[in-house]
């Protein structure tokens, strides 16, 4: 097996990291070229997880069409809304029997496309060789072998057991699961919730009120999922509660921080640039999300909030009270 991991960011770099420690060989792709010659001479990705010795089996290179290949698995490591334009690049050189497996935790905004929608409107590629790795999964983590657990999922079963071997590290369990949608939704709708959480944390809320948020955000994440076609007990489980719980729990979740500041007083412009350039992937997605639950006709009372926050020039006071003002109703409801 000869995996390429194609985007050096944060996830990109752990993944590879594991890759290689399960014994597939592995060279992950760099946009710059500088970073990939820092990879394969200090075995150091200077930009993200900079205190991390990645494996000296590792190599890398800025150059798409050699990573690619050869490449039996190909890795899909930038963020959501460059998944289309770099995938248009790397798809003539992906192999004919190639598995793709999607990173991105994210709905992309143009289209309200899944990633691995994007990635079979752009290849062409058939459900069957696309799959999506997803679960509670802070890089820096995992990138020390922490010990975690994720989701390999893919319509075929017998290709995600393929790729689950190839992920699985004394340290890196995956678990397999047919239902695509189901990950890919928990993945994407955890990143608005963690804005919210962050948001309720930096206004100074304590575990009362982040608990009700991750609850809640469960609810409106499991009545989207229905209704666009995904399993309830995926989101039960490590692509559902498991990435919602470390999400919105910690302090290394790039979504939770971002909402943080919010949270503090910092404005959209004050909180990007505190970023230093990483993905924030709700700030975008909490507007495709919605979208794509007003499509359905979904309520989903949390997600609007962090949109119009985000988008609308709403106070986070007034996004506070207008949640808290709706009318009272059952706890379990699916309208
Ligand atoms: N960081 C994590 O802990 C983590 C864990 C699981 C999933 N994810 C998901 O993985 C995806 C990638 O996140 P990350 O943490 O690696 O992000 P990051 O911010 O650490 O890095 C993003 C990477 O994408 C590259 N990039 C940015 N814009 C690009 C473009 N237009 N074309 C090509 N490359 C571009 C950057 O150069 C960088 O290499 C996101 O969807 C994120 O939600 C992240
Ligand atoms: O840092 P975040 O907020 O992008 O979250 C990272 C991972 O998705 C956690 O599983």
């Amino acid at each position: 097996m000869r995996a390429a991991v194609m985007g050096a960011g944060s996830w990109g770099t752990a993944v590879a990291k594991v890759l290689v420690d399960a014994g597939t060989e592995t060279v992950i792709w760099a946009r710059r070229a500088e970073l990939a010659d820092a990879i394969n001479s200090e075995h150091v990705n200077p930009n993200y997880l900079s205190d991390i010795t990645l494996p000296g089996e590792l190599t890398a290179t800025s150059d798409p069409v050699e990573a690619l290949s050869g490449a039996d698995i190909v890795v899909c490591g930038v963020p959501s809304q460059s998944l289309r334009e770099n995938l248009k690049q790397w798809t003539p050189h992906i192999g004919s029997d190639a598995s793709l497996v999607s990173l991105a935790k994210g709905i992309e905004t143009s289209t309200l496309l899944r990633m691995s929608e994007v990635i079979a409107e752009v290849t062409g590629v058939a459900d069957d060789r696309i799959a999506v790795l997803t679960g509670p999964n802070l890089a820096h983590e995992v990138a020390e072998g922490q010990p975690a657990a994720t989701v390999i999922a893919c319509t075929d079963e017998s290709r995600a057991v393929t790729l689950q071997s190839a992920f699985s590290t004394r340290y890196f369990r995956p678990y397999t699961n047919t239902d695509v949608i189901g990950c890919e939704i928990g993945g994407s709708a955890k990143n608005v919730i963690a804005l919210a959480c962050g948001i309720a944390s930096g206004v100074g809320f304590g575990q009362n009120t982040l608990a009700t948020i991750i609850t809640r955000g469960l609810a409106e994440t499991i009545r989207l999922g229905v209704a666009v076609g995904a399993e309830i007990e995926t989101l039960a489980g490590l692509a559902g509660v498991g990435d919602l719980v470390a999400t919105c729990s910690s302090p290394l979740s790039r979504n939770r921080t971002f909402g943080a500041r919010l949270g503090e007083g910092a404005t959209m412009a004050e909180a990007q640039a505190a970023t230093n350039g990483q993905v924030a992937e709700g700030v975008k997605s909490c507007s495709s999300v919605r979208a794509l639950a007003e499509k359905h006709q979904v309520p989903m009372p949390l997600t609007d909030a962090v949109h119009k926050v985000c988008h609308d020039g709403q106070s986070v006071a007034d996004a506070i009270n207008s949640l808290l003002g709706r009318r009272a109703k059952p706890e379990i409801y699916r309208d």
